[in-house]
């Protein structure tokens, strides 16, 4: 097929559902695994995909700091605590009028904000973050800086700031229309979108905030706890749920683009939520053809879908790929890449998908990790299932709904055998007493 120079969208065909127009990138694709999974990240010269990537973040780091000790004596102040018992009723106010406008532009940006508008104003976002105080900054990403930050309605947020260096106001248009779409997507799973605000040089975010850090850091323990496995299992089948939701998305399927652990993020009940649609784009609508958005391989080393990279097309088996990287990461508790490891290691998904077609699936189920029965079993099972999602070939790969299927059985079964576990193994308090008794 001939390449085109310029990046551009391609379009369904009505009656098939093919898409006619591969999507174009810069650079020669890459046509294997380890290949793919060493395609770095690019920054996108191109002032739309710059602003797309303004909505909620570039990825330019694979992993996430923690917290900041600011962030958490900002989350620990009175003031803070007291608007948080108001905050849920506030955001259930807001996702009731998630529907209305949904950005700013510069002649709103002194006026008060409407409750519950998606309009957020300058002033507004001042008041919120203290005039972007460094005790209230709770990260930093390839996008910029992370506020938490409180709206005058109680409403708790993260504020994403960037400095916008390119203006141009027909591809801000074009933006908005993208912006509207993430406006509409609400599930229990995904980081629910607020608004947007632009205004001279700044570019403003605002998302749900979520409590508990991200899937990454749970993994590596800095919240100093180890992560269990039917947690991490709940954790999987929230993120299935949410991208199956995203897929499915009426007659738009949004294809996220950027699965991955740092990317997800937890609430204080370790349920998941799928943050970062700062690449996410509508699949072709076929009727309108409204969704022409310029594009560049967009999404992070190590969880990049080789056909992807290699056929320049984008669909929604790419966030598949993905997704058997983040199941591989779940039980192994290892990095997509773990660039110090011994040759054969480095790539996590293919040492991991190695050991189970040896037959010693359990072998790499995370050192923190118990070998129980029910863990030996789930991560057979687990592993079965990401190395589906990880076929080279996209038709070979399950559809995320499927995923979400597979899982919820296997958490089934899991909890099933913890349950005939704790039943047939004596309890800590007998085991204790019997002992006491010899
Ligand atoms: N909605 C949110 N709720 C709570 N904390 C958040 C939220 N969004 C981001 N954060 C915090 O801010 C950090 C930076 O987030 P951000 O999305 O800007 O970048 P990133 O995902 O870490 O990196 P990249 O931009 O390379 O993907 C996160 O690691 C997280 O700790």
């Amino acid at each position: 097929m001939k390449r085109s120079p310029k990046p551009q969208y391609q379009r369904r065909n009505p009656s098939t559902g093919v898409r006619s127009t591969p999507d174009r990138f810069p650079y020669s694709p890459a046509s294997t695994y380890s290949e793919a999974s060493t395609v770095a990240r690019r920054t996108s010269k191109n002032p739309l995909a710059m602003a797309v990537k303004s909505v909620a973040g570039v990825f330019v780091a694979c992993f996430t700091p923690p917290d900041t000790e600011s962030s958490k004596n900002f989350g620990d102040s009175k003031e803070f605590k007291a608007s948080s018992d108001t905050s849920s009723r506030a955001g259930s106010e807001r996702r009731r009028s998630s529907n209305l406008s949904i950005y700013a532009s510069s002649n709103n940006s002194s006026r008060g904000r409407e409750p519950g508008s998606l309009q957020f104003t300058m002033a507004e976002i001042y008041k919120a973050t203290r005039n972007f105080s460094p005790s209230f900054k709770i990260g930093q990403g390839g996008f910029g800086t992370v506020y938490k930050g409180r709206l005058e309605d109680g409403t708790v947020v993260a504020i994403k700031r960037a400095k916008k260096s390119v203006y141009d106001k027909h591809l801000a248009v074009e933006f908005q229309s993208e912006i509207r779409t993430l406006a509409q997507v609400e599930h229990l799973n995904l980081v629910k979108f607020y608004g947007y605000l632009e205004f001279e040089d700044e570019r403003i975010v605002v998302v749900e905030y979520v409590p508990n850090g991200t899937v990454r850091e749970h993994l590596d323990c800095l919240h100093g706890k180890v992560l269990d496995l039917a947690a991490r299992l709940d954790i999987a089948t929230d993120v299935a749920h949410a991208v199956t939701y995203l897929h499915m998305y009426t007659d738009h399927p949004i294809i996220h683009r950027d699965i991955k652990s740092s990317n997800i993020l937890l609430t204080e009940n370790f349920r998941a939520k799928v943050a970062d649609f700062g690449f996410a784009r509508l699949a072709a609508d076929a009727e309108s053809g409204a969704t022409h958005v310029s594009t560049q391989v967009k999404g992070t080393a190590g969880y990049l879908d080789p056909e992807y990279l290699r056929t320049y097309q984008l669909t929604e088996k790419s966030d598949v790929f993905s997704f058997g990287v983040l199941l591989v990461e779940l039980v192994t508790g290892r990095r997509p890449i773990e660039a110090k490891r011994q040759l054969k290691e480095r790539i996590t998904a293919k040492w991991a998908i190695k050991k189970f077609t040896d037959g010693d699936a359990i072998s790499i189920l995370d050192p923190t990790l118990e070998h129980t029965d029910a863990n030996n079993l789930a991560v057979e099972r687990i592993l079965e299932l990401a190395l589906q999602c990880l076929a080279p070939r996209r038709q070979s790969r399950p559809s995320m709904r499927r995923c979400a299927e597979i899982l919820w059985s296997i958490r089934k079964d899991y909890r099933e055998v913890i349950a005939s576990e704790a039943h047939l193994q004596p309890s800590y308090s007998q085991r204790s007493s019997s002992k006491r008794e010899e």
